[in-house]
């Protein structure tokens, strides 16, 4: 790994010290990052650089399994600086160009710089334009730009940030984050698919019957509804976690396992979805917002009473839809996506219902069901006969859960992958506007009141009308909560 600067604006906001911080701590920690290294936290008001110091250890002591008092934290600090920056200031970034300078001639660093957006996004342009006036980019050595979400809030919008982002890099040294391509089980679906022959010849529309994407939460908007209110489920998770889920799940044996290859077949994915029309989206795609409801024993308010949300607010808070991919592997099986807020069960997970035999009447499908959050874990469902009930057949499963202990958090693969140069990981930008192209009508359809918003309870599976989408083609949801069991509706909203 090169050595190199690594410049974290938002530095002392929500995600950095979340995720960022833990993260870099952690990489430290176990010795992946690159040495010499050189941090700059970053932000609009001024701090020393021991204020900014106590704001990390604080970072560190909420949300990491460390603690400050930890005998490397010295170490750690020192690899840190701080530099007040007002994104929308052209002389504050000379600062900026002072420190970086100054840091990479003390510690003996190559002109490698890598500029990580953890900002509001509407400063996500005018950040990049001025590291470019400032000359900050104009390196020796490589430049790299790691971006949060969301990236745009429609095609238009998504098109207009990339044509500013790529007037300063080449789509090559632009990282688009997805926290769930970090996720050590969206890392291993290509191992699981393309590294087992048994799941390899399985894995198209001969035996597969449909499959299931869900991410459900149990957390409701929290304190974001400012963010949340314009951006729904749909923004928020559908557009980008879950179409990466999806390409992910369903690209074709690349021709080598690069980031160029992987990253190709995902976009034929996203080229291969059939488009739904804004007048059809009603038959595809059932949208929900959370009432009250009860969770985990406790009753919880609707999503209209939430500090911030508009009392009249249509915005969803729950999406399914029915994707169909037009290829040779998938053509003819539908993929069931949904994602919501306050159900009943933090979860996301795949579901493969297999094709039943003709064996017998008693035989449930195979399932094979890929857990990715909370926890990784890899189940597969078969049909045996059971001798203590008269040869009854009846499913059992064969389960991995691998040691979740130690198992690097998103953040890290993600930072890892970054100050490597490996973009495997990352969403590529065409992936990123055929997302948003197959979203556009759903978007409209839904500001046009195309589609009914449907209450669900908090606390339960999402409203009816998602179990309705799947038993229009003789399925259902298989349960979220990794019993691989039909979802109780009754308990729905
Ligand atoms: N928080 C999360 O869980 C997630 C966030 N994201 C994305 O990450 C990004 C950051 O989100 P989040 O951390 O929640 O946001 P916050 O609002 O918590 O933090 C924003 C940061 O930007 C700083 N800032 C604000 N205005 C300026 C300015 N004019 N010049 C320089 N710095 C400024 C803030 O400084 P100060 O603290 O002093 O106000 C703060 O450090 C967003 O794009 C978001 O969409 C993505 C996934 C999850
Ligand atoms: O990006 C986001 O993701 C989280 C869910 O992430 P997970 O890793 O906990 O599954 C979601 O809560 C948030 O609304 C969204 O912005």
């Amino acid at each position: 790994m090169d050595c190199s600067t690594f410049v974290l604006f938002g530095a002392t906001g929500d995600l950095a010290k979340r995720k960022i911080i833990p993260a870099l701590f952690e990489l430290f920690l176990s010795q992946k990052l690159p040495t010499p290294f050189s941090i700059i936290g970053s932000s609009i008001i001024e701090y020393t650089d021991d204020v900014f110091h106590d704001h990390v250890k604080s970072s560190i002591d909420s949300f990491s399994h460390h603690s400050s008092s930890d005998p490397k934290m010295s170490d750690f600090l020192h690899l840190i600086r701080y530099c007040k920056v007002d994104v929308t200031k052209d002389l504050e970034y000379e600062r900026l160009y002072s420190l970086i300078k100054a840091q990479e001639t003390a510690l003996h660093i190559s002109e490698n710089r890598l500029f990580y957006l953890s900002v509001a996004p509407q400063f996500f342009g005018v950040i990049v334009k001025k590291l470019q006036e400032s000359k900050i980019v104009q390196t020796n050595g490589w430049k790299r730009l790691l971006i949060e979400k969301p990236f745009g809030h429609d095609v238009t919008s998504a098109r207009d940030l990339n044509e500013k982002l790529s007037r300063v890099f080449d789509e090559e040294e632009i990282y688009r984050i997805d926290h769930y391509l970090g996720k050590p089980m969206v890392q291993n679906l290509e191992t699981l698919e393309f590294a087992n022959p048994v799941l390899q010849t399985l894995w198209n529309n001969e035996y597969i019957a449909n499959v299931q994407i869900t991410a459900s939460e149990i957390v409701g908007v929290e304190k974001r509804a400012a963010y949340y209110e314009k951006a729904g489920a749909i923004r928020d998770m559908f557009q980008n976690h879950l179409l990466q889920l999806l390409m992910m799940f369903s690209m074709h044996f690349p021709n080598g396992f690069s980031a160029k290859n992987i990253r190709q077949e995902k976009r034929k994915v996203m080229e291969a979805v059939r488009p739904i029309k804004k007048e059809d989206v009603f038959k595809e795609v059932i949208r929900g917002q959370y009432g009250p409801g009860e969770i985990n024993g406790e009753q919880v308010i609707g999503y209209k009473k939430e500090p911030g949300v508009d009392p009249s607010s249509t915005n969803d808070t729950f999406i399914a839809a029915r994707l169909w991919i037009d290829d040779s592997l998938w053509k003819g099986v539908p993929f069931y996506i949904r994602t919501g807020k306050r159900m009943k069960e933090k979860s996301t997970r795949i579901v493969i219902e297999f094709k039943n035999t003709k064996y017998n009447k008693q035989t449930e499908p195979n399932l094979l069901e890929i857990g990715i959050n909370p926890e990784s874990e890899v189940s597969l469902q078969l049909n045996s006969r059971n001798p203590l009930k008269e040869g009854e057949i009846e499913p059992i499963h064969v389960d991995f859960t691998p040691e979740q202990r130690g198992i690097p958090e998103a953040y890290e693969n993600i930072l890892v992958d970054a100050l490597e140069g490996d973009a495997t990981f990352f969403a590529h930008w065409k992936e990123v506007e055929l997302s948003w192209q197959l979203v556009q009508p759903i978007l409209e359809a839904f500001e046009e009141n195309l589609v009914p918003l449907h209450d669900y309870s908090s606390g339960s599976y999402g409203p009816k009308a998602a179990h309705i989408l799947l038993e229009e083609d003789g399925f259902f949801w298989w349960s979220i909560d990794n019993k691989n069991e039909k979802e109780d509706i009754d308990k729905d909203g």
